[in-house]
């Protein structure tokens, strides 16, 4: 090991993967140490803390590498690219959805460190559109506080790699997030049969591309990538690196409609039916009349509606 090595900032969660982290961590940390990587663990004891310490890391850092899952990937975007690093993924979560859309394989925490070790020593990265997300009220994500970018709504932006969404499938995150049993896709499918009778459609004013609509929907997503919430994929066709986004709008459907489509979002089927509406856009404007609709991104509360949410072609750098 030399002070010419790259070094690291190196991001782990405990609690990732219903605990599996932690045990992740300890593999990941103990194959950096045999391959002579040096980093700096910046995992503090919580997400707050995690993000003030990497973001000061970061900035005599060679690369950021995580473990952990979607919210722990969505963390660390952030930070790489706040500081223009590029990004090492060990997934290691429930759902790990970001990184399946990514493209990276799910597998032993072991295998995944000596490919991003391999590809870090190689200088090796693929480039990744991300999600640029402004507005969505910080105050509703306290982990977020500690940013540099934090300070003021209008200067407020957030870098998103998977799917942005609001309506129906936000509240049933909503609702998940509050259970701790079951885990992964049970307790979103479960989360689901308890929103679904109380479901409602939303007046939401887009402006697509510049161009304002108003639309009836159920749920309007904005996805990088094709799956959120472990599996379901609501937008099949999404490609991170295509410089595009996808917009997904479900329109209103009577309840016994919703029950029997919905199981096709996890093989991405749905998109065949009328109610589901899907365009390659750039840049969206949305809002919900009356509403304070929760927003998520990355399976991460990212604040309440109104915000916007545009595409960086490009703009984060994959160690692969
Ligand atoms: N150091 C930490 N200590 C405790 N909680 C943390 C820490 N770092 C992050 N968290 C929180 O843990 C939550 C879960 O993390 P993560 O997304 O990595 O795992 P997961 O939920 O099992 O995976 P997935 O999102 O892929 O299903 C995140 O919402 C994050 O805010």
């Amino acid at each position: 090991m030399s002070a010419d090595d790259p070094l690291v900032c190196l991001l782990t969660n405990p609690t990732s993967g219903a605990g599996r982290g932690r045990g992740a961590a300890s593999a990941v940390t103990a194959e950096l140490h045999r391959l002579g990587v040096r980093f700096f663990d910046a995992t503090g004891s919580s997400a707050s803390g995690s993000l003030r310490r990497a973001h000061v890391a970061a900035a005599g850092a060679d690369a950021v590498v995580v473990v952990g899952g979607d919210g722990m990937v969505h963390l660390a975007a952030e930070v790489a690219a706040a500081h223009d690093l590029p990004l090492g993924v060990v997934p290691a979560g429930t759902g790990d959805d970001v990184a399946r859309g990514l493209g990276l394989a799910v597998r032993d925490p072991g295998d995944a460190t000596r490919a991003v070790v391999a590809a870090l020593r190689a200088g090796r990265t693929r480039p990744v559109d991300v999600l640029a997300v402004r507005g969505g009220d910080p105050a509703g994500s306290p982990e977020h506080r500690g940013s540099p970018r934090s300070a003021g709504s209008d200067r407020y932006e957030r870098v998103v790699l998977g799917v942005v969404s609001a309506g129906f499938d936000a509240l049933v995150n909503e609702r998940a997030n509050g259970w701790s049993w079951p885990r992964g896709r049970a307790r979103y499918v479960m989360a689901v049969a308890r929103e679904l009778p109380g479901r409602r459609s939303l007046d939401y004013s887009l402006v697509v591309d510049g161009v304002p609509e108003h639309r009836q929907a159920l749920l309007v997503a904005v996805a990088n990538t094709a799956s959120f919430g472990g599996g379901m994929r609501i937008a099949p066709d999404a490609d991170p690196g295509d410089g595009v986004l996808d917009l997904v709008v479900v329109a209103p459907l009577p309840a016994w409609e919703l029950a029997r489509v919905f199981p096709r979002v996890f093989s991405g089927t749905h998109v065949g039916h009328p109610a589901v509406e899907v365009r390659r856009v750039r840049e969206v404007e949305l809002a919900a009349e009356g509403d304070d609709l929760p927003v998520y991104g990355d399976g991460e509360r990212l604040g309440t509606l109104p915000l916007r949410v545009g595409v960086r072609p490009g703009g984060l750098r994959v160690l692969a």
